[in-house]
């Protein structure tokens, strides 16, 4: 599993302020957006890209452009939902699948109740986003469902990720370097209730409300 931290003082100013309890709703979906775009730039290292030749207005040129199939993007809902606009700004021409998935408080079990995505990813590149890796369930199931509809890879953005959950995800899809994970940062453990410490708290209430 490749996994990538995001080392830059920008990031790190970002979620420092998206962390602070005293952040308020507008200004945490603000930085969410802001934070997924950075984030968007080092997952899309490796998104498969064709050579065309062109004329500027002064010479040919030859330049590369997104490949066929373009890419998927899967937010995980609730969450997730507010990671998309920051990564299709980047990706304009990538197409949108979503998975609903709650984890259960008490049994911290991940359930889907809501997929729209296409039946056969073969030769798709997915990119899954959710701000959130706490004990890795939800990704670990939500990559296995992209592979076993025939993704290419799947890289999931993530604001922020729990050691333990990155050691469960990487148990869960073994050595495969088709999955990897961009994550703004990786906090000290999991707290009893299944919740990353420091962390940022609950993102889906953060961005939404508790519903
Ligand atoms: O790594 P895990 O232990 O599986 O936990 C992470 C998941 O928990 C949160 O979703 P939640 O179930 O709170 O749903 P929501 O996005 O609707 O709030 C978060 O957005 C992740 O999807
Ligand atoms: O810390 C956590 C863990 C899971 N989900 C969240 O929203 N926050
Ligand atoms: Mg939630």
């Amino acid at each position: 599993m490749r996994l990538h931290v995001a080392d830059h003082p920008l990031v790190a100013h970002k979620l420092t302020v998206l962390r602070d309890r005293e952040t308020d709703s507008p200004t945490f979906r603000r930085l969410a957006d802001e934070l997924v775009t950075l984030l968007a730039y080092e997952a899309t290292r490796d998104v498969r890209t064709t050579t065309v030749e062109l004329r500027t207005p002064v010479a040919a040129a030859t330049g590369i452009r997104l490949a066929t199939p373009k890419p998927l993007v899967v937010p995980i809902l609730r969450a997730g939902l507010g990671m998309l606009d920051g990564m299709t700004r980047l990706l304009p021409t990538a197409e949108v699948g979503f998975l609903g998935m709650i984890r259960d408080e008490k049994t911290l079990e991940a359930t889907t109740y809501a997929n729209r995505l296409p039946d056969d990813l073969s030769g798709r590149q997915c990119y899954v986003l959710d701000p959130m890796l706490a004990t890795g369930g939800t990704l670990a199931a939500a990559v296995h469902f992209l592979l076993d509809k025939g993704a290419e890879d799947v890289t999931a953005l993530c604001l922020l990720a729990a050691p333990e959950g990155i050691a469960n995800l990487r148990e869960a899809v073994g050595d495969d370097d088709r999955v990897g994970v961009v994550t703004a940062g990786v906090d000290e453990r999991l707290d009893a209730d299944g919740y990353i410490v420091p962390g940022l708290g609950d993102a889906g209430d953060r961005l939404y409300g508790v519903v």
